[in-house]
């Protein structure tokens, strides 16, 4: 049988790094950065008040307190947006609001919470210190300075950097477009009556979701009945939105496996069995003129979702510009027993938890007590994969095992 490690370089290799294009802010949310973005101004770009008060010279409030306030005349109202023009003579005030710039002449503001809160005079009861509340231009972000570097993912944060700095756009990996497409004639659409032998279709919502959640944008076609033309059809009307189509079902040994009939005379896709449990059964390759990469998944729901972890997930990485590294593991101790068949590394479902700081692994694994690969519900109990290593069929309580932590859980 294949390796998983074989397996997992064969699919990176199938599908391509990306090219990177200038997307419009909102629509590369998502995408990873393929350009280091400097900032062309300062930020702030003058200095402003921190706070709602009164811009003031420090030497002329210097003696204010509750019991001798200082009176200042004030000569002008500063909101923000402001254009700046604003210059306070000695013993003169301003009202100033956040964000509004500072006057010429101006060099500290009195919060007014500090003040009696007067409008054309003001009594200050408190002496700021000098440059109290304001916020110095180039504060924040320097002129000419990285505000971020190529290979960032582009989150709430990263908009929030990008539009700062005065970018409408940027030069980014676009989402890869993920098509998940499920087979099987048992299958009816969740919100529908289940007939005898039906079960509700849940793998393409699954792996929708978890394209999603890899950063990718994920379209869920849906799924389809066990007639090859049909299989045939589809596959050739997802062709045009997809960089990628996922699979699932029909790729075992049984007299109804079409994906694996189908694709199988289309001459590029290889289906093997990969020293794994769940999700023995693997096919991977290109359809149609456009040689798209497909990856067909087993149709067992557990085994689905561990294969895409697996074998899906760093293919999508490498299809959105990230580095190619493996989920992130660590040692724990395992709280129960566990088996694994000969020759097979087991991914099993576990509970990791944070335990004992001080302890040799400060991290505990509790298997799910249901490994079958059609046991779903064990999925969204559970945040991680124990590893039961090829050789190796059963380990005691206590035992020191590799742990995946599954992303998003
Ligand atoms: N004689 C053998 N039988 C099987 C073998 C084998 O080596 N020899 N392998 C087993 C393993 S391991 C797996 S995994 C499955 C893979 O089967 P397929 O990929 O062909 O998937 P199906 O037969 O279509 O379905 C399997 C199972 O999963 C349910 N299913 C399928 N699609 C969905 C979906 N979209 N949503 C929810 N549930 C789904 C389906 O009803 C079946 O129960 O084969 C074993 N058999
Ligand atoms: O290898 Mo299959 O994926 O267990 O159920």
């Amino acid at each position: 049988m294949k390796s998983v490690e074989q397996h997992v370089s064969d699919i990176v290799k199938l599908v391509a790094a990306p090219e990177p294009i200038e997307l419009d802010l909102l629509r590369a949310h998502g995408s990873v950065l393929a350009e280091t973005v400097f900032a062309t101004v300062s930020l702030p770009q003058f200095d402003n008040s921190s706070m709602d008060g009164y811009a003031v010279r420090a030497q002329d409030v210097a003696d204010a307190s509750p019991q001798k306030p200082v009176r200042l005349t004030v000569v002008a109202d500063i909101p923000a947006g402001d254009p700046g023009a604003t210059a306070i003579p000695p013993g003169r005030a301003a009202r100033i609001m956040t964000g509004a710039p500072m006057p010429v002449g101006a060099d500290t503001v009195v919060p007014v919470e500090w003040t009696d809160g007067g409008v054309a005079n003001v009594a200050i009861h408190q002496a700021p210190r000098r440059g109290n509340a304001i916020r110095r231009a180039g504060s924040d972000v320097e002129a000419g300075t990285a505000v971020l570097t190529a290979g960032a993912r582009i989150g709430s944060a990263e908009m929030a950097v990008l539009s700062a700095v005065g970018r409408r756009s940027a030069l980014v990996y676009p989402r890869p477009r993920v098509v998940v497409l499920s087979t099987g004639e048992e299958l009816v659409e969740p919100g529908r009556p289940l007939g005898p032998g039906q079960i509700w279709e849940s793998n393409s919502f699954m792996l929708t979701a978890a394209a999603i959640e890899a950063g990718c944008a994920g379209y869920r076609q849906g799924f389809i009945g066990d007639e090859p033309a049909a299989v045939l059809d589809t596959l050739d009307d997802v062709l045009s939105q997809a960089d990628i189509i996922v699979t699932t079902g029909g790729v075992s040994m049984g007299a109804y496996d079409v994906v694996k009939e189908v694709l199988a005379r289309l001459g590029t896709v290889r289906f093997e069995k990969v020293a794994v449990q769940p999700g023995m059964p693997q096919g991977f390759g290109t359809v149609g003129d456009s040689n798209t990469p497909i990856i067909t998944l087993p149709g067992n729901p557990v085994s689905a979702y561990v294969s895409f972890h697996l074998f899906v997930l760093p293919a999508l990485h490498k299809m959105r510009g990230l580095p190619e590294e493996p989920l992130p593991s660590v040692s724990a101790r395992l709280l129960e027993p566990v088996t694994s068949p000969e020759g097979r590394r087991s991914y099993l479902r576990a509970v990791l938890d944070y335990d004992e700081p001080g302890a040799a692994t400060a991290y505990t694994a509790a298997p799910a007590s249901r490994q079958s690969s059609h046991q779903l519900s064990a999925l969204a109990e559970t945040n991680a994969l124990v590893v039961v290593p090829e050789s190796v069929t059963r380990l005691p309580e206590g035992s020191v095992v590799e742990v995946i932590k599954l992303p998003s859980r």
